[in-house]
């Protein structure tokens, strides 16, 4: 479904970032996206989705190309950034504004994932906390059923019962075709939900790899933070 090659960034003429990448990530999985401070995961997002246009090199999505924000893109990329940034809007006139333009966008789902959180619709966006507009964020986010679904940080600042309740949802709400990519610094809270872990280090994938066939060939690479630890220690790992 993903599809990058030869990709660099340059942010200015000293960061030149991912060194020529290549990379495939493929439909019905949930992508597990590690690196320390400054790996290069948001610039890896933000080049996904369209938000950053890769200075040499192509990333598609579907055959699609991100950076020209087609329609039948964008209907097919729900994106929750670390920060949501909202408009002063109750969830129900959200719901009204933005729902229409996600075509698989299920309401009722919307209605119960909120339930979940605690969130009520008549809520202004912009009077929630940080961690409630995150949840009502992922809420709309699951909500879509967009084949494509990227999350940078999903659960830093979700407190301890929302990140059980997160999880719960992910396992429900994620559809079998559906691609998940998310990053983040904390494992174990995501490391049950993630098929296939990627791990990057000053802007280079090290690791690319489906977690069972981790785990049969190291029953302790089920603990990422082992897994992630040992690989930036050995580097011995080479993306396939
Ligand atoms: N707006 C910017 N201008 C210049 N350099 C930037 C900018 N944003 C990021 N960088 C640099 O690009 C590199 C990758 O940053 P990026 O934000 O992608 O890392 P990250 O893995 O998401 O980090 P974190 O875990 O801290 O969020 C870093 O060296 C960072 O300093």
């Amino acid at each position: 479904m993903i599809k990058i090659r030869e990709l660099h960034y340059h942010y200015n003429k000293h960061q030149n970032l991912f060194g020529g990448l290549d990379l495939d990530l493929d439909a019905g999985k949930v992508y597990g996206l590690l690196g320390k401070n400054g790996a290069g995961k948001s610039t890896l997002m933000r080049t996904i989705t369209g938000l950053l246009f890769p200075t040499t090199g192509y990333c598609t999505v579907d055959g699609l190309h991100p950076g020209r924000r087609e329609q039948r893109f964008l209907e097919r990329l729900f994106f929750i950034p670390e920060e949501c940034y909202v408009p002063a809007l109750n969830i129900h006139r959200f719901i009204e504004i933005y729902a229409p333009f996600y075509p698989t966008f299920s309401e009722p789902d919307l209605r119960s994932y909120l339930v979940e959180f605690g969130i009520s619709a008549d809520r202004s966006l912009n009077q929630l906390s940080f961690g409630q507009r995150k949840k009502a964020f992922i809420a709309f986010g699951l909500a879509t059923k967009t084949p494509l679904l990227v999350m940078d940080e999903p659960t830093n600042g979700l407190d301890i019962p929302s990140k059980v309740q997160f999880r719960e949802l992910m396992r429900h709400a994620a559809t079998p075709d559906q691609l998940v990519l998310l990053s983040t610094h904390q494992v174990r809270d995501l490391d049950e939900l993630i098929d296939a872990v990627l791990i990057m280090d000053d802007s280079r994938i090290l690791l690319k790899e489906d977690k069972s066939l981790l785990v049969e060939q190291d029953p302790r690479s089920n603990d990422l933070e082992f897994l992630f630890n040992t690989t930036l220690n050995n580097s011995k790992y080479k993306i396939r």
